[in-house]
């Protein structure tokens, strides 16, 4: 395949020396292994992660710095819009992770009378680790009238049923929920919102936006290369959590197989949202030795309570009852484990002098029947810390396999 790929910052520069133009490069990058994103001579782009592979990247990626989540409605009737809209998103997302614009002309290389087709604030960045991963939710498949939107309702997995109400759950619809997502992870909050915008631009008369959130300082590891970072209630947040590493928990807690549902989800994996606002201030003014019982972790260390290092196994019986690590650990919860991958976020505050502060919990699992919807309910029936919690919005979605070349496209297994 032809692999022309431009950087922005090489663009710019070609673009000094009249080669207008070039950055069209091909779409997506072939047979690229996944962490090999290259450029036109072959060499590794430096800080590109590969948009190609079995799966989507932006799931057992080391979790990025930033993060900018967006679902979308779908404002169109005609499938065939939409599925050009996927092809289009494929194409753009792959010249976005490896640090290209947008679009084959890009942001300064068009027609002066034309619009860009790259809205240019990513100009001179590099790739910053970028990742894009796509995802289904279940009001793609059927609306709310029960209606076969396109031609997919039979292709609905089972694992993509509605999620039940959770106790004490005040959610927002307008902020839960959606037919497409798009989770944009990167280095840089800059080049995370310049893809996502780039996306929602090309979905323009297609999709519109429904919600989205903004994350920083990752609130899980999901490789043992990374340090266990902080959420807002100081404590670490992931230390227990799958790593990239442990390839056979992935395949088994992480990855749909064949004979799960059906077989567009192979290779793919489903992701639950949750937007949890903490009520910090009260936390703040709980004693420390409070706030480790409601954990069941020490905060300084990280280590479960009673022991001294961060990744000893906790003694989970000998946690008090209500303690979070007790009521969600695979010990309480029938062996159930998943991939979390959140964002603390700040969404300035609410008007009373409070912060609007929280955790945009994220988790990818194999059959959220079996992981999240147990494992939450444990969670909202008696763990001590929801008294510090107001979860306002979920979602679902089903992320499909990653995309394996330049035939291919976001939800092609679905559509085809
Ligand atoms: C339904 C799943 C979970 C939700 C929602 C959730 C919210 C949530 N968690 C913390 C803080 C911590 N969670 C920790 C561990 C942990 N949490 C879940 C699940 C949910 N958390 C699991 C499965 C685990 C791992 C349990 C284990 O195997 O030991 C920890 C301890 C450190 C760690 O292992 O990650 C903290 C701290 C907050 C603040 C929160 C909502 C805002
Ligand atoms: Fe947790």
């Amino acid at each position: 395949m032809n692999e022309r790929s431009v950087s922005r910052r090489r663009a710019i520069a070609l673009a000094g020396v009249g080669v207008a133009g070039i950055a069209g490069a091909a779409a997506v990058g072939g047979a690229l292994a996944r962490g090999a994103a290259r450029d036109e001579g072959g060499s590794a782009v430096e800080g590109a992660i590969a948009f190609t592979g079995a799966h989507q990247a932006g799931i057992v990626t080391p979790a990025q710095d930033r993060l900018h989540f967006v679902a979308f409605d779908v404002i169109t009737k005609d499938r065939e819009r939409l599925v050009r809209m996927l092809k289009d998103w494929t194409a753009a997302a792959a010249r976005m992770t490896a640090g290209r614009d947008a679009g084959e002309i890009g942001a300064v290389n068009g027609m002066p009378e034309a619009p860009p087709d790259d809205t240019g604030e990513a100009l001179g960045l590099p790739p910053s680790g970028l990742t894009l991963t796509v995802g289904f939710g279940p009001t793609l498949f059927r609306d709310a009238g029960g209606r076969d939107r396109f031609g997919i309702a039979a292709k609905r997995p089972a694992a993509l049923a509605d999620l039940p109400h959770f106790p004490g759950d005040v959610l927002d619809a307008a902020l839960s929920g959606g037919d497409l997502c798009v989770q944009a992870c990167a280095n840089d909050p800059q080049v995370a919102v310049h893809a996502v915008r780039n996306l929602a631009r090309i979905g323009m008369g297609v999709v519109s936006v429904r919600w989205s959130q903004l994350g920083f300082g990752r609130t899980s590891s999901t490789s043992r290369t990374q340090a266990t970072p902080r959420n807002l209630f100081g404590f670490k947040d992931g230390t227990a959590n799958l790593k990239a590493e442990e390839a056979d928990l992935i395949e088994e807690h992480v990855w749909a197989r064949p004979g799960d549902g059906p077989e567009w989800m192979t290779g793919g994996s489903y992701l639950v949202t949750r937007k949890i606002r903490m009520i910090i201030e009260t936390w703040d003014r709980s004693p420390l030795s409070e706030q480790e019982a409601i954990v069941g972790r020490h905060k300084g260390t990280g280590a479960p309570l009673g022991k001294a290092d961060e990744f000893e196994e906790p003694d989970v019986p000998s946690l008090p009852e209500t303690s979070h690590v007790r009521l969600v650990h695979p010990d309480s919860n029938n062996g159930a484990r998943m991939l979390r991958r959140g964002y603390n976020y700040v969404d300035g505050s609410d008007g009373l002098g409070r912060l609007d502060a929280g955790l945009f919990f994220m988790a990818y699992q194999r059959d959220p029947r079996k992981q999240f919807v147990p494992v939450q309910l444990n969670m909202s029936r008696r763990d001590d810390m929801n008294e510090y919690l107001k979860p306002v919005s979920l979602g679902l979605f089903a992320c499909p396999p990653g995309v394996s070349g330049p035939d291919d496209y976001w939800g092609k297994t679905l559509f085809a």
